[in-house]
């Protein structure tokens, strides 16, 4: 199959390329699409999980930023894992998608990102450690993302966020943007000064949502949902 990586990349190239129907057991059982892209302009392997909603509700959409150490592995050193879980509950239960972006370490890459650790073990917060590694506090991008959103037909969303910046670049890419939807806070022994960091540095609306959704228990059992 084409992906078109041996053309050059203009704004509104990319197109769906396959949607591939899965059951997700992280969301209660339910089913939805994968679907990967041509023409992305980052050329990286982007994908969407896309479960169809009511017709006249404005989706909900998770711009989810790959975390390894936390998606996967479920580290308690971010609260990654238990918010991709949530946007996957939310998103099963009434339609939208989760863009599963690959930009690990805000941008930075997985290696850089552990380099980071390092120094934030040795006091450094997580802006202060990107910048001794010599990168930007924050390297996301989200052009792939409205190209995605574009492609599938969702150019009015309510984000799932608590990140001011990620409405604010979608909303200069085109995407409209018709409400700001917080994610869970997900306080652990390990992550609190990091999401301290994050509401005072980048502005983080860090607040729970009266109804949050239960994640699996496997997964957390040993979170706590506090109020900053
Ligand atoms: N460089 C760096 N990246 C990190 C660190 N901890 C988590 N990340 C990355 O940060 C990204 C998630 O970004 P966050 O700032 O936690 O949250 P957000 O996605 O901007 O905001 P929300 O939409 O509210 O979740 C993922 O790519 C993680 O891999 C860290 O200490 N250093
Ligand atoms: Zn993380």
């Amino acid at each position: 199959m084409n992906d078109g990586s041996n053309t050059t990349w203009q704004p509104g190239r990319t197109a769906v390329r396959a949607r591939v129907p899965v059951t997700l057991h992280r969301a209660g059982h339910r089913t939805a699409d994968l679907v990967t892209f041509t023409d992305l302009p980052d050329r990286k392997e982007h994908m969407a999980v896309v479960v169809p909603g009511p017709r006249r509700t404005v989706p909900l959409v998770r711009l989810h930023s790959e975390c390894l150490t936390g998606d996967v592995f479920g580290s308690a050193r971010c609260d990654c894992g238990p918010q991709l879980e949530e946007a996957l509950l939310r998103v099963a239960g009434e339609g939208g998608a989760v863009l599963y972006l690959r930009q690990e370490g805000r941008g930075i890459g997985l290696y850089n990102k552990l380099d980071a650790y390092v120094l934030q073990d040795r006091g450094n917060d997580t802006f202060e450690a990107n910048r001794l590694l010599g990168r930007g506090e924050d390297e996301r991008d989200y052009s792939a993302a409205a190209e995605m959103l574009r492609a599938l037909g969702l150019t009015r969303v309510r984000l799932l966020t608590n990140n001011p910046d990620k409405a604010r670049q979608l909303a200069d890419l085109g995407i409209e943007v018709t409400e700001t939807v917080p994610t869970g806070v997900y306080l652990t022994d390990e992550n609190g000064r990091y999401l301290d960091a994050k509401a005072r540095h980048a502005g983080h609306t860090l607040l729970v949502p009266d109804a949050l959704p239960l994640a699996s228990a496997s997964r957390t059992e040993d979170l706590e949902v506090s109020v900053l």
